[in-house]
């Protein structure tokens, strides 16, 4: 995942673009500082993924992820390693963030290293909350309340959790063909088993109406962990809402894509092309600048 593609843009208007409404376009940027710190979880994020998906995979071991974890403890007692750590110990002097969902991302990792398969969706929730679940809940207090939500943190927190659930269910979902190049199904097992479906009809790629069926059910799935998200999302800080608003409304256009490829994820990866990315971004800003509503479903 690059930037561009979870909506961090270096995108600073030279004049302040008002319109009628009492939203000013510079209030949905966020601050330099937060998009900074916003960046120093990425980057660990990204660098965390890479011990077990880049090039050193190989070199992978639970040691290297002891010693990784480790490393996590002295970024947060402000010793860190180099200058990618640095960034993250100044992020945790400027926001409240909590080593949990460092350590648990961690956890994901050494999940993954392990286990290739998944019995049922608890299971593969329990993944999902690791490796993207997590992802939310650092971001929080980075991206801030808003201070006229009327809801509660947790809410919020619980909201940001299942953007992370929706993202990674998403990313399973589309990538169906290319985990299974690497020998790993990421999809429940007894769910395939309620459609008769095998780990042997992932390997063979034909795409059935069994499949199709299949699929609809997971698309419905993910596209639940979004809808539980949507609330939360507009009782974030003003300025926080729109990356956040971009990033759900071009994920879910994924499950789209793999509609209109009639469900075809074990031969084709769906894409969202760039005039669907384009389009898309009045209706984030839209959303970003409404007002959070009071009640929470
Ligand atoms: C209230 C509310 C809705 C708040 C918003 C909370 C929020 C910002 C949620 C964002 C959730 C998010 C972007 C989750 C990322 C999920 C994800 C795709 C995780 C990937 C894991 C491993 O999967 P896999 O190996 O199968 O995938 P690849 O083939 O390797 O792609 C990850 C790759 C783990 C690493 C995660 C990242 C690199 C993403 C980190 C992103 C951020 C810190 C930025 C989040 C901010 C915004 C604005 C989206
Ligand atoms: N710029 C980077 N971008 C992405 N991933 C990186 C980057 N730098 C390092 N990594 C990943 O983070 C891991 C740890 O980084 P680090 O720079 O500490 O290397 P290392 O292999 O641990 O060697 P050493 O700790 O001895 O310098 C690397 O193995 C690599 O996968
Ligand atoms: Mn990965």
């Amino acid at each position: 995942m690059n930037n561009e593609q979870l909506g961090f843009h270096n995108f600073t208007p030279k004049v302040g673009i008002r319109n009628s409404a009492n939203s000013d376009f510079g209030t949905l940027l966020m601050t330099e500082e937060r998009q900074k710190a916003i960046w120093a979880i990425y980057v660990w994020c990204r660098r965390t993924d890479e011990l077990v998906d880049g090039p050193n995979a190989m070199h992978m071991s639970s040691a290297v992820l002891d010693r990784w974890e480790k490393r996590l403890h002295d970024i947060f007692h402000g010793r860190p390693y180099d200058m990618l750590d640095a960034a993250l110990t100044h992020t945790v002097y400027k926001f409240p963030l909590d080593i949990k969902p460092f350590r648990d991302m961690i956890e994901g990792m050494r999940m993954d290293l392990r286990k290739s398969r998944y019995e049922n969706f608890k299971e593969l929730y329990l993944y999902c909350y690791y490796v993207a679940g997590t992802v939310g809940l650092m971001s929080v207090p980075v991206m801030g309340i808003a201070p006229e939500s009327a809801v509660s943190a947790q809410s919020i927190y619980n909201a940001a959790l299942n953007l992370g659930i929706g993202n990674q269910l998403t990313n399973i979902l589309r990538d169906v063909g290319e985990d299974a190049m690497r020998g790993r199904v990421y999809l429940p097992q007894d769910e395939l088993a309620q459609f008769g479906l095998c780990d042997e009809d992932v390997f063979s790629k034909k795409v059935s109406d069994g499949w199709r069926e299949f699929m609809k059910e997971q698309i419905a799935r993910a596209r639940f962990y979004f809808n539980q998200a949507e609330e939360g999302a507009s009782q974030l800080d003003k300025a926080s809402r729109w990356p956040v608003w971009s990033s759900l409304l071009l994920y879910r256009k994924i499950l789209d894509a793999i509609e209109d490829n009639d469900y075809d994820n074990l031969t084709k990866r769906a894409y969202v092309g760039r005039t669907k990315k384009l389009l898309m971004l009045p209706l984030a800003y839209t959303r970003a600048a409404s007002v959070p509503s009071l009640v929470f479903p």
